[in-house]
């Protein structure tokens, strides 16, 4: 495809063109426009001959100085700031390289397919754009989710490494999809991907707001940095006419997202409590889920979600919000929410102990999420509750001694173990959690952890292992260094739980 047709479609002039941007402008040895461009790459390693690199300043290395070395490997024209050095390739100059490499690489990878919502919040983004792809199938659309779980599809879900992949590997995806004829993606947008401009270019029709609290206050700074970076997917992201489908459950992040949604002329779509487009009007736990009384449209039903847990009651009716904000059939999405399955990782009922004790995992890996899953839990429980739980290595610090407070606080018995402690001393890593969590115990292994805690869960406990979820391995280390060993809560669990388990 030619660099001009592509810049043209992107709104972005090269050399000679007409089109004058504010934003971006291209300059260099030759017009451009005729250049014949064969892929985009952010990692010089991935350069081939015809290729459009994006150089951006990362968190670690500049990829400007990989410039002169893409080059070498035959890319055509560079996408970086004003001031960085080009030689040899049309150097496509931009105050937000990231924002204008994503813009013309859309236009490369297209077409996309023609539903795509987006997901943003603190918590809940994985289980809601799951619930989304599992609504939309059960109405008959050919569906898919992009998130932590990875890409999943009608026939396969695969692995990404990251929540929301980078900017190449996202189009691509995305394109490969509407290649297999899915119609219709839900996407998790993390603060970090918003930030990094790693979804961009593609038209996205509704954004979904979860919750907003503490995490990722190593990247982010502060809290309000955290809160904007979120607050470019309804401002930028979203297409013009999308809609912003609102938890009400949020406090004054609620107000302010409601806010930028208005600003932006999105159309209003709250769910909640408070919601004016879906009412949560009562919440019911039952055995085995919960019982969920509604107003949509000044009609008032009653859904038996078969999962158990306020929180997963709220990230269902975002879920179908985002379906119906989107055009679907309100009597299929209702009853879709009766079909609902579990989302992996999230209180999946892991194992049975030989005392007749249920035992849990789930992702809470904030303080916010580990109280969300003891109340999901408290219930359920008429003996004890037994948490299992870390905090992760190279992540924020301030979260610690929160989250141990919160378990200490929130459980009969809680256990501090490791959870990817990466480059950190595990042992430190528990001291802060342990910090605020007075007659919480130490295991630093996590195997031997967990089936402490189902040797000590007799018939009316419940034991819950958070932190981990779907993950598979446990990260020792960093760099050259880094190692994952193969760890699994769900399958430590049932091993725990086996006649005659021994922890070696
Ligand atoms: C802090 C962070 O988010 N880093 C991510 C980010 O890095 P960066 O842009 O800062 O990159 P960098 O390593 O400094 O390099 C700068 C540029 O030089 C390029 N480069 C670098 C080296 C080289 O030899 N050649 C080269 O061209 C890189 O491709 C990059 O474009 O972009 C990289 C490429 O897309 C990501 O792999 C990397 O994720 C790291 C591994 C990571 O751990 N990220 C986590 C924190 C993360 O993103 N998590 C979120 C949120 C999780 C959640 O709450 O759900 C997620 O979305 O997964
Ligand atoms: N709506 C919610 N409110 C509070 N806590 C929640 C909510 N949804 C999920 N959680 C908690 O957060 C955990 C992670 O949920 P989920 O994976 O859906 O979130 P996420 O936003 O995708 O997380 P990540 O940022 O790691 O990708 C759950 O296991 C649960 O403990
Ligand atoms: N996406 C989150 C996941 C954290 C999961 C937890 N197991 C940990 O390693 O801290 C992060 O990268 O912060
Ligand atoms: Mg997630």
């Amino acid at each position: 495809m030619k660099l001009g047709k592509i810049a043209q479609a992107a709104g972005i002039s090269l050399p000679g063109s007409a089109m004058p941007t504010p934003a971006a402008s291209a300059s260099g040895p030759q017009s451009g426009a005729d250049i014949e461009i064969t892929g985009f790459a952010i990692d010089h390693r991935k350069v081939a001959p015809g290729t459009v690199f994006g150089a951006f300043q990362g968190a670690v290395v500049n990829g400007e100085d990989y410039i002169a070395a893409a080059i070498a490997s035959g890319a055509s024209a560079i996408v970086a700031r004003p001031e960085a050095s080009v030689e040899g390739a049309l150097h496509i100059a931009s105050d937000i390289p990231r924002r204008t490499f994503a813009a013309l690489a859309a236009q490369f990878f297209g077409p996309f397919p023609k539903t795509i919502v987006a997901v943003t919040g603190t918590n809940g983004k994985t289980s809601t754009v799951e619930m989304t792809r599992q609504l939309w199938r059960m109405a008959g659309e050919r569906a898919a989710s992009i998130g932590t779980l990875g890409v999943t599809t009608p026939d396969e879900s695969v692995s990404t490494g990251l929540t929301t992949p980078d900017i190449v590997t996202f189009l691509s995806n995305m394109s490969g999809l509407a290649r297999e004829g899915v119609t219709h993606v839900a996407y998790e947008a993390s603060s970090h991907g918003l930030s990094q401009y790693r979804n961009e270019g593609i038209s996205v029709s509704a954004a979904a707001f979860t919750n907003f609290t503490r995490d990722h206050l190593d990247y982010h700074g502060d809290m309000d940095d955290y809160f904007a970076a979120k607050m470019r997917l309804f401002d930028e992201v979203v297409a013009d006419d999308a809609a912003a489908i609102i938890w009400t459950g949020a406090g004054e992040w609620t107000d302010r997202v409601i806010d930028h949604a208005k600003r932006r002329g999105l159309r209003l779509f709250t769910v909640g409590d408070h919601g004016t487009s879906l009412r949560l009007v009562s919440r019911t736990p039952t055995q085995l889920g919960q019982t969920l009384e509604i107003e949509y449209e000044g009609q008032k039903r009653m859904i038996n979600l078969p999962l158990i847990g306020a929180y997963q009651a709220e990230n269902a009716l975002v879920s179908a919000g985002l379906v119906l904000a989107t055009g679907g059939d309100a009597a299929m999405v209702f009853d879709g929410l009766a079909r609902l399955q579990p989302v992996r990782g999230r209180l999946e009922r892991a194992a049975i102990t030989q005392t007749g004790a249920p035992v849990y995992v789930d992702y809470a890996h904030t303080p916010d999420a580990i109280e969300a899953a003891i109340a999901a839990l408290r219930p359920h429980v008429s003996g004890r509750l037994i948490t299992v739980f870390g905090a992760g290595g190279d992540r924020d610090h301030g979260k610690r001694a929160e989250m141990g407070r919160i378990a200490a606080e929130k459980s009969d018995i809680a256990i501090v173990t490791d959870d990817n402690p990466r480059s950190e001393d595990p042992a430190a890593i528990r001291a802060e959690v342990l910090r605020d969590a007075p007659g919480a115990r130490e295991i630093g292994d996590r195997r031997e952890a967990i089936f402490a805690a189902v040797s000590e869960a007799g018939r009316d406990d419940i034991v819950l292992i958070a932190g981990k979820g779907h993950e598979q391995g446990q990260i020792i280390g960093s760099g050259d260094t880094m190692r994952i060993l193969q760890f699994d809560d769900v399958t430590v669990a049932r091993e725990a739980a086996s006649p005659g388990a021994k922890a070696q």
